[in-house]
């Protein structure tokens, strides 16, 4: 995908064909549709003519993302998983590294799945994700994941919550810790991207700690519940309105400071 230097991009996550085209009503406010089946976990799986639907059905200038799952440490499986998204048309490949304990666990996990993923399709972007809330699983620390990202070759490192419980990215990692998370995954060429129940109101700490990209599901949903809400066209334009409206006080603070 090219990308755009500084510049937040919105992701946002469809469970269902019906949804991905509420999705692509709002096409023009949103960077990239990401398939994942809320009811198998935080980034559940969905299947692969789910992912071949959505693909066919959102603008052909969105890439498609997939969720692989929240993966147990099974080097083989994962990578077989990843391919599958893959060659259903999915460019932008996130995988859930929620049965590893360790960082070595992590990478030879990811190895796998950057290696399934490009041999097919070179120019796919591999996200390996952790989990704010790792406390609460047992997985892999969070801050380990820019790291592990970048010894398995990946294109992002990302974090989202395990549990939606109504509990928020900043309630477990705070503001200043997620800085150093895009910090270093800046550092190692990753871009690093950012998700966990995120509202409007988080989006000025997100924009001015340099995320590149920003997850949301329940956000968007009606009520806000990303459950038995659907997402909604109107709240995409508005959450994207308050995004460019911190684009904007960011980028005038920057320049007044220099
Ligand atoms: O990848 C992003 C997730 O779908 C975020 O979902 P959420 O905003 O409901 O936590």
């Amino acid at each position: 995908m090219r990308w755009k230097e500084a510049t937040l991009l919105l992701l946002i996550s469809p469970d269902s064909v019906e949804e991905a085209l509420d999705c692509a009503k709002a096409a023009e406010h949103l960077d990239i549709v990401d398939v994942k089946k809320p009811d198998e976990g935080s980034l559940g799986a969905n299947f692969p003519w789910v992912i071949r639907q959505i693909r066919d059905a959102v603008p052909a200038d969105k890439p498609v993302s997939a969720t692989v799952g929240d993966v147990p440490y099974k080097p083989g499986t994962v990578a077989q998983a990843a391919l599958g998204a893959t060659v259903s048309g999915a460019t932008y490949i996130k995988v859930g590294l929620y049965g590893c304990t360790t960082p070595e666990q992590a990478v030879d996990v990811m190895r796998g799945v950057v290696r399934a993923v490009k041999d097919h399709r070179p120019d796919a972007f591999v996200v390996a994700s952790g989990y704010a809330d790792a406390h609460r699983i047992g997985c892999v620390n969070p801050l380990a994941l820019p790291d592990i990202a970048h010894r398995s070759g990946c294109d992002a490192a990302m974090l989202d919550t395990a549990i939606k419980d109504g509990t928020r990215l900043f309630d477990h990692v705070p503001p200043d810790l997620c800085a150093e998370f895009v910090r270093q995954a800046h550092e190692a060429g990753l871009r690093a991207a950012l998700a966990g129940s995120v509202k409007a109101a988080d989006l000025g700490a997100l924009t001015r700690i340099g995320t590149d990209i920003v997850g949301v599901r329940g956000a968007v949903c009606e009520g806000g519940d990303r459950d038995a809400g659907r997402i909604q066209p109107q709240l995409v334009a508005a959450f994207r309105a308050e995004m460019d409206r911190h684009a904007g006080e960011h980028a005038a603070s920057v320049a007044t400071a220099s």
